[in-house]
């Protein structure tokens, strides 16, 4: 199985580029979609934040009211670490349950796109780490335009992930995402086409198909030698 890490900073174009993926028949696992199931009303991630972050983080319809609790923890370090101390378990848990549920359909390239993927160290886990790079102006005009919000709530946002530029050191894989849409469609189709070069033999080992060829081998071989020595 390859697992592919897509990253990038705040409105950098991740979600952009994973339905991009999704197009091509690639199934993506959506941290953000994830964060946001952990935390529906009722669940133990809900109940957790409400204990920390108490009532006044909630609608009148007892779901939590995300605009008010990022308000919070992207002008404050402390509760944004308290806010990720308490959700990374959920969180981690609900990546790998989507991850195991493709794994177990047989699928053998899939792409997880986790926000704070070198924050987290999950990066560990994928290969290759695609990077989804744009430039600081371009990145500020974007954030602000989509969220409607002011050019310091839009750097407190930028300022809690690490920088955009260190993310794309590390990348195995850049898309520069600055220009049009049409320029990062045409990276994309080359990235495309590196995500679905033919499988390693260890990628092969770790698909489902592979680790049942390996207990079935195992079995045949054990129950042969058993034969064999009776
Ligand atoms: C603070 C919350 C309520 C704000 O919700 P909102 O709907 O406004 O934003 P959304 O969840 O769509 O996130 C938008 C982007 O913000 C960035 N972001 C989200 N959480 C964090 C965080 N804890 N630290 C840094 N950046 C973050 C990511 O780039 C993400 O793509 C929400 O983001 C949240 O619950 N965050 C904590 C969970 C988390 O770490 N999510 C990231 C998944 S790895
Ligand atoms: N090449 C592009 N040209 C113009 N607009 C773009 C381009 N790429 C993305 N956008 C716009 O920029 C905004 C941010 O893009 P997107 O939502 O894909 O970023 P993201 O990295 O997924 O954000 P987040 O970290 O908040 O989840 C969106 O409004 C999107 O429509």
């Amino acid at each position: 199985m390859r697992l592919v890490g897509l990253t990038g900073g705040i409105a950098s174009g991740k979600s952009t580029v994973s339905s991009l993926f999704k197009s091509a028949g690639v199934p993506v696992v959506d941290a953000d979609i994830v964060a946001r199931n952990v935390v529906q009303k009722g669940t133990g991630g809900w109940k957790k934040v409400v204990k920390a972050f108490g009532n006044d983080i909630l609608l009148e319809n007892g779901e939590i009211d995300r605009a008010r609790l990022g308000q919070i923890v992207f002008s404050d370090p402390v509760k944004r670490k308290l806010l990720n101390s308490l959700l990374a378990p959920n969180i981690s848990f609900g990546i790998f349950w989507e991850i195991l549920k493709l794994w177990a359909n047989g699928c053998t390239v899939m792409v997880v796109d986790i926000p704070l993927l070198f924050e987290t160290k999950m990066d560990r886990w994928t290969n290759p780490v695609v990077v989804v790079w744009v430039d600081p102006k371009t990145q500020m005009e974007r954030l602000m335009s989509r969220d409607g919000c002011s050019e310091e709530q839009a750097q407190n946002r930028i300022n809690a992930q690490l920088a955009l530029d260190w993310k794309k050191s590390e990348a195995d894989i850049v898309i520069n995402n600055s220009g049009s849409l049409d320029d990062t469609k045409r990276q994309f189709q080359e990235v495309l086409k590196q995500v679905s070069c033919p499988l390693t033999w260890k990628e092969r080992l770790m698909s489902r198909d592979g680790l049942l060829s390996i207990v079935v081998c195992t079995t045949a071989g054990v129950l042969l030698a058993q034969k064999n020595l009776l």
